[in-house]
Parts: C-alpha cells; sequence; structure tokens
C-alpha cells in the first residue's frame, strides 16, 4: 500500500492549487467541459442511459452546464447520495426544478422519494489526476467504492473532470484504486482506456 501520508500531502497540495484559481475563471471552464461532454457524445463515446453527476463543492470545477446538456440529449441525470463512510454512493434523479435536500457533509442531493439512477456514464470530481487515468478524492474511498460496484455489474464509462491545474505527475496509487475512462479539463481532454 502507499504511505497514506504521501496521498494527503497529495491532496493538500491538490486542494490549495485548485482553491488559488480565481472564482472569475469558474464559467469559463465550466463552459468548456460542457463543450468537451459534448463531443464526447457526439462521437458516440457516451452510452444511452442515465449519466451521473456532483453537485459543486467548495472550489470544484461546476459540471452542471455538463450535465444539463446530457440531460438535453435524453440522459437522465443522476446525483450522488452519500451514505455512511465505507458505502458506495446512491444515485438519485435530478432535474432542475425538483426538490433537493442536505445530505451527509452539508452537500445538496436530490430529495428522498427520487428514483434511484444506475449510472451508465459517470463524471467524477478530482482532486488530482495523472496521465494514466488516476485519480485522489477526499479520502473517504466513496468513488472507489461506487466504481467497484458499478462495474461489477455492467459497464460504465467513468469521466473525471478537473482543472488541468490539478494535474500531477504521478498520483500515488493503492490497488483499490479505480481507474477513469476519460479526463476533462478546461484544456483538453484525455483518453485513457481505448
Ligand atoms: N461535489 C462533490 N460531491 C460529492 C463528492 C465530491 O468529491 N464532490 N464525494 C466524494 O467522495 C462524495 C462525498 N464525499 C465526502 C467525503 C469526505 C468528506 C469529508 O471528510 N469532509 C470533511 C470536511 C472536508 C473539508 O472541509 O475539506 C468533514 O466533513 O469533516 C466530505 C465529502 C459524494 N458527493
Ligand atoms: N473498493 C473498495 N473496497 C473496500 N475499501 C475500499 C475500496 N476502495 C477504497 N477503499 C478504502 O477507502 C479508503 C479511502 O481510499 P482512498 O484513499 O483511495 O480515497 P480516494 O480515492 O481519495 O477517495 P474517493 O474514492 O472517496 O474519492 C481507504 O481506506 C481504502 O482502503
Amino acid at each position: 500500500m502507499t504511505d497514506p501520508q504521501a496521498k494527503d500531502a497529495a491532496r493538500r497540495e491538490a486542494r490549495a492549487r485548485r482553491d488559488a484559481i480565481a472564482a472569475s475563471d469558474h464559467p469559463a471552464a465550466a463552459a468548456a467541459v460542457r463543450d468537451r461532454i459534448a463531443e464526447l457524445a457526439q462521437d458516440g463515446h457516451l452510452p444511452r442511459g442515465a449519466a451521473g453527476g456532483y453537485w459543486p463543492l467548495a472550489s470544484e470545477l461546476d459540471a452542471r452546464p455538463a450535465l444539463l446538456h446530457l440531460k438535453r440529449l435524453g440522459h437522465s441525470i443522476g446525483l450522488p447520495v452519500s451514505g455512511p463512510r465505507g458505502t458506495a454512493l446512491l444515485f438519485r434523479d435530478w432535474a432542475p426544478e425538483a426538490p433537493m435536500a442536505t445530505g451527509r457533509y452539508g452537500i445538496r442531493e436530490p430529495a428522498e422519494g427520487r428514483a434511484v439512477l444506475r449510472p451508465s456514464v459517470l463524471l467524477v470530481p478530482l482532486l488530482a489526476f495523472d496521465r494514466s487515468g488516476h485519480r485522489l478524492g477526499y479520502g473517504a474511498g466513496y468513488y472507489d467504492r461506487t466504481l467497484d460496484a458499478l462495474r461489477d455489474d455492467g459497464a460504465v464509462i467513468a469521466v473525471g473532470v478537473a482543472f488541468a491545474a490539478q494535474e500531477m505527475p504521478a498520483v500515488p496509487v493503492d490497488a483499490h484504486d479505480e481507474r477513469l475512462d476519460w479526463i476533462l479539463t478546461e484544456r483538453e481532454t484525455l483518453r485513457i482506456r481505448k
């Protein structure tokens, strides 16, 4: 296993870099990522069915414009609901006008009663990434467990979303770390797996 301190140090460094991005640069980055997801869809890289996303936290890149685009293309959209630490995320159907609630960690999520979806495409928020498709999240293992579970019962295309500044030469990895299929930043579309 990698030294947990190496992951923590990489997390702190990535977090500081993300926090340093000017708020005025966020809308253009969100629009660029929307255009990149539109291109993936157009080129037939995204399977039909539900797309999972995330409600932006802190200084994360806002994926909502990308999600709204996928919705217009006919995908249903699911947002994560965090259960207890150690569990996989669940995705509930989201629409801009549908009721939201505040879940664990104070994150906005679709209210109870909204349908649970199984995403065939998952936009994954990244704290740090490298060019081989490895990622770091907040360290609770939610996305590793979620991708593991989704890949166990079928296919899922995992699309990491981050600012270009969050790239590292090599993210520290462990055996349980799930790789991404694509990474989208405001600057480029990285194809990890063919
Ligand atoms: N937008 C977004 N939604 C997401 C995630 C994410 O990374 N981004 N998640 C990705 O897994 C899940 C939530 N995961 C979390 C895992 C740990 C902590 C956590 O330990 N929070 C600390 C405070 C951290 C801070 O302030 O920086 C705490 O509550 O003490 C929070 C969320 C599901 N939803
Ligand atoms: N598929 C899995 N099954 C069981 N435990 C797992 C699995 N994936 C991750 N874990 C556990 O979750 C914890 C956090 O993992 P890690 O440090 O890789 O988090 P992360 O990738 O940064 O976080 P996240 O996946 O939430 O974005 C570790 O203790 C790890 O052992």
